[in-house]
């Protein structure tokens, strides 16, 4: 049974139709890409996903979980993550305290926890703590943990973001250009990143320019122009696809 569902959804800005009736689905700890030119529709289908717009027409489920309709806290509830395109991090705040905040939205208390009375709110704070912790270690970033968000080097805070939402337990992960602005060792390092995410059975769907990442990473591609899905299939076919290549790649790959 595929994890996330999308079945026609459109979302129209005016006269404009920025996603015009998409479907696909995506399969359990499947990596699956979004690609298509500036303006396809692509980070607009991730802010329907994650209640950031309500769609115009159409339906998203998640595990069999409705996604239309709900806030971005309860897609949070139901297991969907999120990275931005612009980082949004809270610059002053330390490594830790961001991922922190993260945890908090699946905790007892939520983010008043510490104002849980006595023992009890210690000792959700400590599991809070640790947990952060171990995802700061997972991708990477245990020497920033006290460090604030705005000092990190560009990569870092990319993959802090990263961290953030895995500590809300999700079951998938939306990722937003994660390698926008990164250098080639960066880029690796998120693609071995990537892969862990994946065999830690958290299925993961990025929007991603970097045609050398999508091809080798993916499991599955859909490609977007001017609104609409134009292909969806592996990455050889889709490489091959005389629609996509007029689109989009052109002599790129
Ligand atoms: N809030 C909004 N109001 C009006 N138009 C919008 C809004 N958000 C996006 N659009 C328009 O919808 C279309 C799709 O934009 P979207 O950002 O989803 O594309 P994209 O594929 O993510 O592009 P990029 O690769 O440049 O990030 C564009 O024409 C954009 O200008």
């Amino acid at each position: 049974m595929p994890l996330l569902v999308v079945e026609n959804l459109t979302k129209r800005f005016g006269g404009l139709v920025a996603v015009n009736n998409v479907s696909f689905s995506v399969e359990p700890a499947e990596i699956l890409s979004v690609i298509g030119p500036n303006g396809a529709g692509k980070t607009t289908l991730f802010n329907m996903l994650t209640g950031i717009h309500q769609a115009s027409e159409g339906n998203a489920s998640l595990a069999g979980r409705p996604l239309t309709g709900l806030k971005p806290h309860q897609i949070a509830e139901v297991g969907l993550a999120r990275t931005f395109q612009n980082i949004r991090l809270f610059g002053s705040m330390t490594a830790l305290e961001n991922v922190m905040i993260g945890r908090h939205s699946r905790t007892r208390g939520g983010f008043w926890s510490a104002l849980l009375p006595g023992k009890a709110g210690i000792e959700e704070e400590r599991q809070i703590a640790e947990r952060a912790h171990a995802e700061l270690a997972f991708v990477g970033l245990t020497a920033r943990a006290s460090q604030s968000a705005d000092r990190l080097p560009y990569g870092d805070q990319r993959r802090l973001e990263v961290a953030r939402a895995l500590a809300t337990d999700p079951q998938m992960v939306l990722l937003d250009e994660p390698a926008a602005g990164m250098n080639p060792q960066e880029t690796a390092a998120l693609v071995g990143l990537i892969r862990k995410i994946q065999s830690r059975g958290v299925t993961v769907v990025l929007i991603e320019h970097d045609m050398n990442l999508v091809m080798s990473l993916s499991d599955r591609i859909v490609v977007m122009n001017f609104g609409q899905k134009i292909a969806d299939g592996k990455p050889a076919q889709v490489r091959s696809n005389p629609q996509v290549i007029a689109a989009y790649l052109g002599g790129a790959v």
